[in-house]
């Protein structure tokens, strides 16, 4: 039996899971804490071990100001805990599994010695946002943990599947393959527990199930799943194409970045030995999105906003908004336009072949607004929402555990709409306890 720790560095939250596994076993949870809120502060400290909620709501904001400082809070917490004798002597902890957004061309998780980290260090430019950021977290481990195996496992990984003609940009393709200019996808250690968790949950074989997938938070996309495999996916070359993110412009004409202003093309100030990246890069990345728009990165806000000043246009008592709430709604609606057009793509893509439309993410799992929205929508290509599942999200009475995927569309009509609790740090632990190379 191994303890591994599973770490997962997103755009704007860290969380951290603590397994026990045997060697080619199903790994079994064991702790969980995250912060949230990295990019609207104040960063907030959640910790479960067990069943039990240890801390449900703290403000660290004093103590973390990014992904390494919010990866030592938990790390803390965890050893701090009196209860939780399990990761007390360091050198119980066998495993540390990374998620690792940019893999580049690697198709399987990579054990961490020098020859990797300068391999991965090499695509940082690639994942402004995550790898370097990643990384950090494993130079903290590989000091902190000197006995663990540090294992990276990629975002990129799932999307090897993806058919040349999609995947190819219509570029030089000398230039293309000298400098490895091509569609990756990312999210996908999401998409793979997402594939498996659905098809489990219609009781199809992963190989026949079809699924047009969103995980949508700080960092959003969309996924065509066919036949368990991925297909096409929004993102592309970086997270940076496809829907637009909390600080994420998402696709715009490439043009654009020539005509925003004349110094974009400059490195920005931000950058650093292990980051080069121009201001452009740094504009479309960090300023743009739903944050650029509204100031919030809070998606709930906005979608709370949206929906009042809806259900106040529908019963004609307009009057005169204020600007915050014209602005919510335009991200709103703007967000719904992009989501659904990937929909309409992907429905077509995979020729009607479609099992279920998936919801997942930070805001996929908690805004029934926002289902609604698009559900209402794409609902020309047969997708039907059950608006009280929907409202009641995953929620159970008397006491029975949230299930990992609810089901929100209408009665006897197929395609289904679901929703499903996307764990890429479970699917990490999964990835590393079949494999012999990390025991
Ligand atoms: N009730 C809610 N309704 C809509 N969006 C929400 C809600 N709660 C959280 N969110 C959004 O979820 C996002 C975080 O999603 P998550 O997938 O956990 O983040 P990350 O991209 O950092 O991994 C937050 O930025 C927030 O906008
Ligand atoms: C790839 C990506 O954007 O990840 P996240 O949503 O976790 O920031
Ligand atoms: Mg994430």
């Amino acid at each position: 039996m191994a303890t591994i720790l599973a770490v997962n560095a997103g755009s704007s939250s860290v969380k951290l899971s603590v397994y026990m596994a045997e060697k080619g076993g199903s790994p079994s949870q064991v702790a969980e804490a995250q912060v949230s809120g990295l990019t609207a502060p104040p960063a907030v400290l959640k910790y479960t071990r067990g069943h039990v909620i240890v801390i449900s709501h703290r403000e660290v904001s004093d103590k973390v100001n990014d992904q390494r400082s919010a990866f030592a809070v938990m790390l803390d917490t965890l050893i701090d805990d009196a209860d939780f004798p399990l990761i007390r002597r360091r050198e119980d902890i066998s495993i540390i599994c990374h998620r690792i957004v940019h893999g580049g061309d690697f198709t399987k998780p990579q054990l961490i010695h020098d020859h990797t980290y300068d391999h991965l260090e090499a695509l940082n430019d690639l994942a402004p946002l995550h790898n370097a950021n990643s990384l950090g977290i494993i130079r903290q481990c590989c000091d902190w943990f000197p006995h663990a195996r540090n294992v990276a496992c990629f975002d990129s990984q799932f999307h090897a599947t993806i058919p040349q003609h999609i995947r190819t940009y219509p570029i030089d393709q000398t230039v293309a393959q000298s400098n490895r200019l091509r569609k990756y996808g990312f999210h996908g250690l999401s998409y793979s527990f997402i594939t498996r968790s659905v098809a489990r949950h219609l009781n199809k074989p992963l190989h026949e199930t079809s699924l047009i997938a969103l995980h949508l938070g700080s960092g959003a996309s969309a996924c065509a799943i066919r036949g368990g495999q991925s297909w096409d996916t929004s993102m592309g070359l970086t997270p940076l194409a496809g829907l637009p993110g909390a600080t994420r412009s998402g696709s715009v004409d490439p043009s654009l970045v020539f005509h925003y202003a004349s110094d974009v093309g400059r490195l920005s100030p931000a950058s650093t030995r292990d980051l080069h990246i121009s201001r452009a890069e740094e504009i479309l990345n960090k300023e743009a999105g739903w944050k650029a728009l509204t100031g919030t990165t809070d998606f709930g806000k906005i979608a709370a906003a949206a929906a009042k000043s809806r259900k106040r246009r529908s019963s004609e008592e307009e009057g005169d908004e204020d600007e915050d709430t014209r602005n919510k709604r335009l991200a709103f609606d703007l967000v719904v336009d992009r989501i659904c057009g990937f929909i309409g793509s992907y429905y077509v893509t995979l020729r009607g072949q479609v099992d279920a439309l998936v919801f997942a993410g930070g805001i996929g799992e908690r805004s029934d607004l926002l289902r609604a929205a698009v559900v209402d929508q794409v609902s020309c290509l047969g997708f039907r929402l059950n608006e009280e599942a929907n409202s009641a999200g995953g929620k159970r009475e008397n006491g029975e555990e949230e299930p990992v995927v609810w089901d929100v569309g209408k009665e006897g009509v197929t395609p289904r709409v679901l929703v499903c609790k996307t764990d890429e740090q479970f699917e990490m632990a999964r990835l590393c306890a079949e494999d012999e190379e990390f025991w």
